[in-house]
């Protein structure tokens, strides 16, 4: 459906999309996910042709997009400060893309009634959008977004003002309100909560470039290197030799899974991995802090050896704060990083 082949974009001497390679099928969600300034809203905004192309192509159902106008490309857009028209009332609102097109008047109410129904606010439509509440604006914009029924849909940071519990309830019925249509979807967050409840796959940028693509399970569950690790939020990442299924790390010699790259690399124990160990059977810790996490607490010890280590237990397991423990490792919650190892520092 849509293609990105070697898009580049730069700015001065800065290339901000590095020769992107993107394929987002029919039906497809895809969430682009990156720090701020990694070239998400360049991607989109190139896709939806608001930013010229340096080098490379998009291609949306085959057809080069290359001098095709914004307005010609059939593509949806809701940007994170949704951007509704204060005068107009929702309906107005609503309407505005169908009336650009010039649909006559009773097929624009009909369909205009019929989104705000898909979108949870039936009969909203004479309301004021200054009165509307931060998730009800968020509905309203995306009911304009999608009245023209557009091909493919982009939305940027569309959750991004909204407070925590509205965005987590939010993004489930997006999904299931996406699925229900057949909405093919290109977003772009730097919440990976959201993506990863979102999105069909993700795909994680670092500085213009494509770091990891994968779906939500494979990116969590296989960083495809330190980068992803980190900006995914696992702080045990390590340098270590690894030989068969064992590795030799700063916190001893730890068990790998089968199969796992060879050699000199980085290594990610997720605090899964950890386990509490019989005295004198493990890798001796004192337990910094405890932080209370709903299912499990989040620890960070200070090991005998090597940099500290942020493990998560059961709440019943949980030691105490200055307790000294011994833990082991699980092979299932260590990854060995695909890049050979950069030798410096932790
Ligand atoms: N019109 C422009 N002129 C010059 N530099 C720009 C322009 N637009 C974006 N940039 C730069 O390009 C880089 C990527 O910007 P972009 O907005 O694509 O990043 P992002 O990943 O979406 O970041 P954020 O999450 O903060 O929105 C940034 O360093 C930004 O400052």
């Amino acid at each position: 459906m849509l293609t990105l082949r070697r898009a580049t974009v730069r700015f001065g001497d800065r290339t901000v999309l590095d020769a992107v390679d993107l394929e987002v099928a029919d039906h497809e969600i895809v969430c682009v996910l990156g720090p701020s300034g990694s070239g998400k809203s360049t991607l989109l905004r190139a896709v939806a042709g608001l930013q010229p192309l340096d080098d490379g192509r998009v291609f949306l159902d085959g057809a080069d997009q290359s001098g095709v106008p914004v307005h010609r490309r059939g593509v949806g857009l809701m940007f994170q400060d949704h951007q509704l028209f204060p005068q107009r009332d929702v309906a107005g609102n609503v309407a505005f893309g169908l009336r650009m097109r010039r649909v006559a008047r009773a097929e624009r109410d009909a369909r205009v009634e019929e989104l705000l129904d898909l979108v949870g606010l039936p009969g909203a439509g004479r309301r004021a959008v200054a009165a509307l509440s931060g998730g009800e604006q968020q509905r309203v914009a995306l009911a304009r977004a999608l009245a023209p029924r557009p091909r493919l849909l982009m939305l940027d940071e569309p959750l991004g003002q909204l407070d925590r519990g509205l965005r987590e309830r939010l993004v489930l019925e997006l999904r299931e309100l996406f699925g229900r249509l057949g909405t093919t979807v290109l977003a772009v967050t730097h919440d990976q909560g959201e993506a990863f409840a979102l999105a069909d796959r993700v795909v994680v940028m670092d500085d213009g470039r494509i770091a990891q693509s994968g779906t939500p399970l494979d990116v969590w569950r296989r960083p495809a290197s330190e980068f992803v690790a980190r900006f995914l939020g696992f702080g045990n990442v390590v340098p270590a030799t690894v030989t068969g299924t064992t590795a030799d790390t700063p916190w001893g010699r730890i068990p790998v899974p089968d199969g796992s790259p060879q050699g000199e690399r980085r290594l990610l124990v997720r605090p899964a991995g950890v386990h509490l160990a019989a005295t004198g059977d493990g890798l001796p810790c004192r337990v910094e802090t405890r932080t209370f996490r709903g299912s499990h607490v989040a620890v960070t010890l200070r090991p005998s050896e090597g940099p500290l280590l942020e493990a998560e237990f059961a709440l019943r397991d949980t030691p105490d704060e200055g307790a000294e423990v011994d833990v082991d490792f699980r092979a299932d919650d260590v990854v060995v990083l695909g890049a050979p190892s950069i030798a410096s520092g932790t």
